[in-house]
């Protein structure tokens, strides 16, 4: 009975180094007890158990992956076997261990230890859908039983699933005899805290130039995932790397070679994003004036990365939806029937997902079909030992690409430096940052040369620079701001209320007025931008109060709640100090 290993499964626990020892250690117990079982029930003899698996997942993203499999006899590690997303789902929500007739589709719950509820779920959330299910059978899996692994508090943050191949048992009763859920809560607390087996140094390439120890085995488990057709998420902030990390899975995939394609929601108006993902046929809209494949076709065979995928609209959330679920689509205008989507999708977000789930912001049943192998890559702060080697990386890279010969490198003192910041921007920002140290270390020695060392006082001049907007930076928010004014005046003018190109003008009153609120002067606003002459005059003030009526108008023509900090400015003006003339 699987009662009688728990002394010794906990002494083994107790004894593991590592994740992959715990996990090795309960799957063996476990894969025992599923054998003997068969062997003690009518179908001895007529079934083998293939492998069993440990994930653990708490929310935001896989963390390990284990497997232990039947070879020749014997049982050899393997990783690359996955579960079922939906299945997943249903674990989270209900708790309690379900075993899966693969080939029927049938999910039945069980209770503690072992006692079968008396529930068939043939229909809604929880049974796997029929490519995962392919997928299965496809390793023989006719039945996977799958137990919970628990946090204290008792959230599911992982599953053990069991995987045996008894062609006599589909569609009839196969037993899982046994306290598979008390091996599991045993085995949790070691399986949740040890960590991972120290990784064989992580080979870095042209995608991924830099795999620090923190990253390597969220590396190695992308590696796994990425040679799977799932859909995987990658969660992270902002600069962290979730695009360059999505193109290197693309390159690990079997899909290379094909077509990789980012859509990056961004930078795409919501009116537009059905049309972009989906493509049009001249005429389905105005200015549509000729035919658009959009990014699905453009990614066929190949990969598409969806990235913020968050700010999608509820109605492209659920055009996305069905290509996912259904792998067809249909452009806009197209009247024939739904194209084909042979696409792998990786999607990226900033954003916590399942809390916009939890608003409304984010339709639920999109979130679970795209969370089904999700990754989150850390802040470069919580990876401190790859702030050096990306450092490193991208100087070297920038003394290639600016001509300078011989190696360029960073003095001690300036990685202890680099070591200090909070990088809110993070890879992003350090790329920035020895750009511009290098940039300074350039100009002190009078141009390239040879060999450069990047010092103390260049990275903390870089530093200083940082409070100033980069320049290409404002121009992308301005070019995303001109965008959001373009789509109101396209909606406007539907309504047959178009917004006057004057109004675009109000750009420079809210320029005036952030710089009025900022230094609290408007005299020390126009100085800011050269326009002493104005005050000179004494004509700034109706300067100001001309430019603050433009924006007064848009705000009354808009009718939106408008920023207190801006409403405040507009009420303050209203009385204006005598001017000159
Ligand atoms: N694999 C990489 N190779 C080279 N540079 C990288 C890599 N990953 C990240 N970087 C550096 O970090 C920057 C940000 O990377 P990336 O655009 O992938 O981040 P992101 O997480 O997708 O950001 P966002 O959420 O803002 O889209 C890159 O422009 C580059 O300078």
């Amino acid at each position: 009975m699987l009662h009688d290993l728990l002394p010794e499964l906990i002494t083994s626990l107790m004894g593991a180094g590592c994740f992959e020892d715990a996990a090795t250690t309960v799957l063996k117990d476990m894969l025992t007890g599923v054998e003997a079982a068969l062997a003690a029930s009518s179908l001895m003899g007529q079934g083998r158990v293939l492998r069993g698996v440990v994930h653990l997942r708490p929310e935001g993203g896989y963390q390990r992956l284990f497997g232990l499999e039947h070879r020749s006899g014997a049982r050899v590690e393997g990783t690359g076997y996955l579960t079922s997303g939906s299945v997943w789902r249903w674990l989270v929500e209900h708790r309690c261990s379900v075993s899966i007739d693969v080939q029927l589709g049938v999910l039945r719950p069980w209770l503690a230890d072992g006692a079968p509820a008396h529930v068939e779920r043939r229909e809604g959330a929880g049974l796997p859908g029929s490519e995962t299910r392919e997928r299965m059978l496809g390793r023989d899996a006719t039945h996977v039983h799958v137990v919970p692994l628990r946090a204290p508090g008792g959230a599911v943050e992982g599953m053990i699933a069991l995987e045996v191949s008894c062609k006599q048992a589909i569609g009839g009763e196969l037993v899982w005899r046994g306290c598979y859920e008390l091996l599991a809560s045993a085995a949790a607390p070691y399986l949740r805290a040890l960590p991972p087996r120290p990784a064989t140094p992580a080979r870095a390439d042209e995608f991924l130039p830099v795999v620090g120890p923190t990253t390597a085995s969220l590396i190695d488990l992308l590696r796994v995932f990425a040679r799977q057709e799932e859909t995987i998420l990658i969660s992270g902030p902002t600069g962290a790397g979730k695009s360059r990390l999505a193109r290197w899975c693309h390159e690990q995939s079997a899909r290379r070679g094909q077509r990789f394609e980012t859509l990056d929601l961004l930078s795409v108006p919501e009116d537009l994003q059905m049309a972009e993902l989906f493509g049009w046929k001249r005429g389905a809209f105005t200015g549509a004036i000729r035919d658009n494949p959009g990014a699905i076709a453009r990614a066929a065979q190949g990969t598409l990365f969806i990235d913020e995928v968050d700010k999608l609209s509820l109605k492209a959330q659920a055009g996305l939806l069905h290509v996912l679920e259904e792998r067809r689509y249909r452009p806009l205008g197209d009247e024939g029937s739904e194209r084909r989507a042979d696409v792998r999708f990786l999607i990226g977000t900033n954003t916590d997902l399942r809390a916009a789930a939890r608003a409304g912001r984010f339709r639920e049943d999109l979130y679970y079909r795209i969370n089904v192998l999700p990754v989150r890559l850390p802040p470069l702060t919580e990876r401190l030992d790859e702030v050096p080697l990306w450092a490193d990386y991208m100087l070297s890279r920038r003394h290639r690409e600016g001509g300078g010969q011989g190696v360029a490198r960073i003095g001690p003192e300036a990685v202890k430096l680099l070591l200090d910041v909070p990088w809110p921007g993070n890879l992003r920002q350090l790329d920035n940052i020895v750009r511009r140290a290098y940039a300074l270390a350039l100009a002190e020695r009078g141009g390239p040369g040879g060999e450069l060392v990047l010092q103390r006082g260049h990275v903390e001049r870089a530093l200083a620079y940082e409070g100033a907007p980069d320049e290409g930076a404002l121009l992308t928010q301005l070019w995303r701001a001109a965008h959001a004014f373009v789509q109101e005046a396209e909606r406007r003018a539907r309504e047959g209320a178009p917004l006057s190109l004057e109004l675009v003008e109000v750009f420079r009153g809210l320029v005036l007025g952030a710089a009025v609120r900022r230094t609290g002067s408007r005299e020390e606003a126009f100085t800011l931008f050269g326009q002493q002459q104005l005050i000179k005059n004494r004509n700034h003030h109706r300067a100001l109060r001309r430019e603050l009526d433009r924006v007064r108008e848009l705000a009354d023509k808009l009718g939106y709640e408008i920023d207190p900090d801006l409403a405040a400015l507009l009420n303050e003006e209203v009385e204006t100090p005598a001017e000159g003339r």
